[in-house]
């Protein structure tokens, strides 16, 4: 099993708000996404711009995953961000609006030419219409090693502005898409963050989008204020039950009696081989966050 790295929960701050970036050193957040793009006003973007690239440098983020969100490649900001981007060497560098796999190619290279490590890896937002019609040629760009593809973000938001489908309660319009985002993520092997939650007032939503999204094989949620870390983490991390599960799953079938046998009966249900790999995963899962906490 290779390593897991928790993703639970994902907050994205204003780049331009120089108190989140800090108080971010103190929250439980798995990933941090500080923003450059929609959270920045166009007369903020070079002060942001500075702010973010000084802090990353600065490190002090301890065990969280650090991602800069930059502007695309299109608008006046995207070069300048990706250029200081890559001498800052955050964990991951956000692109928005991706529509292509030739923009993740586009982004690789110049990631190589700036001199960003290798370490630094590369996610794509799945925000446009044309993302959606072509979400198996954007994900296949993670086996092109040079792209540094490793996780999709659904841009939920862009989604319903660009497409005009309501974000509803359930979210009906949107389950195809996200679904369609999840297969082609696992397709290729990367994770993928769910959209964020708009209502900070509605903790009940969120936590049921939360546990929608994670039915749906989110590996987390992006998030927009600090109040929705924890029920994030609670929603996307295994349950005590769940763990006990897994562990005895794991234990059933490393028992002599069971070595060559594909499926074994465990407290009255049909357990096989796939149940194993899959509660190998949580077990890997739960440690990873033990380990982060
Ligand atoms: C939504 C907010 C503008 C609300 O701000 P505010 O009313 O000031 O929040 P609070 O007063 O409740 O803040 C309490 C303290 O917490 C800190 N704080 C708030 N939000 C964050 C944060 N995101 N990260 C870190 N720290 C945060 C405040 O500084 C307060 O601290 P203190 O002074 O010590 O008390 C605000 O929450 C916010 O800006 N959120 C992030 C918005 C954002 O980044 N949006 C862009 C990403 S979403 C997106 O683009 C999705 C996607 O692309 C799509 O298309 O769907
Ligand atoms: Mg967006």
């Amino acid at each position: 099993m290779s390593t897991i790295r928790p993703r639970r929960s994902a907050l994205y701050m204003p780049g331009s708000n120089a108190r989140a970036l800090e108080k971010a050193k103190a929250l439980a957040a798995d990933v941090l996404i500080l923003d450059l793009e929609d959270a920045v006003a166009p007369d903020a973007k070079s002060v942001a711009r500075d702010q973010v690239c000084a802090a990353v440098r600065e490190g002090r983020y301890g065990s969280r995953e650090v991602v800069i969100r930059i502007n695309a490649l299109d608008t006046p900001w995207g070069e300048n961000d990706l250029a200081a981007v890559a001498g800052a060497a955050p964990d991951a560098v956000l692109i928005p609006k991706v529509s292509s796999a030739e923009t993740l190619a586009a982004v690789g290279l110049r990631l190589r030419r700036h001199g960003a490590p290798e370490r630094t890896r590369v996610w794509a937002m799945i925000e446009t219409p044309f993302a959606l019609l072509d979400l198996s040629a954007i994900a296949s760009a993670a086996y092109d090693v040079d792209t540094r593809l490793s996780c999709f973000v659904m841009g939920t938001n862009d989604l319903a502005k660009e497409t005009r489908a309501r974000l509803l309660p359930g979210r009906a319009a949107m389950l195809p898409w996200l679904m369609n985002a999840v297969a082609a993520a696992r397709a290729y092997g990367i994770d993928i963050l769910d959209g964020v939650y708009n209502n900070l007032s509605d903790e009940a939503g969120f936590r049921a989008e939360c546990e929608q999204g994670r039915d749906c094989g989110f590996d987390g949620k992006s998030l927009i204020h600090p109040s929705q870390i924890s029920a994030a983490n609670e929603v996307f991390g295994p349950t005590s039950d769940e763990l006990e599960a897994a562990r005895a799953i794991v234990a059933a079938f490393e028992r002599p009696e069971n070595a060559h046998k594909g499926v074994i009966p465990l407290n009255g249900r049909m357990v096989e081989r796939l149940h194993a790999e899959m509660a190998k995963r949580v077990v890997a899962l739960a440690e990873a966050i033990a380990e982060r906490e």
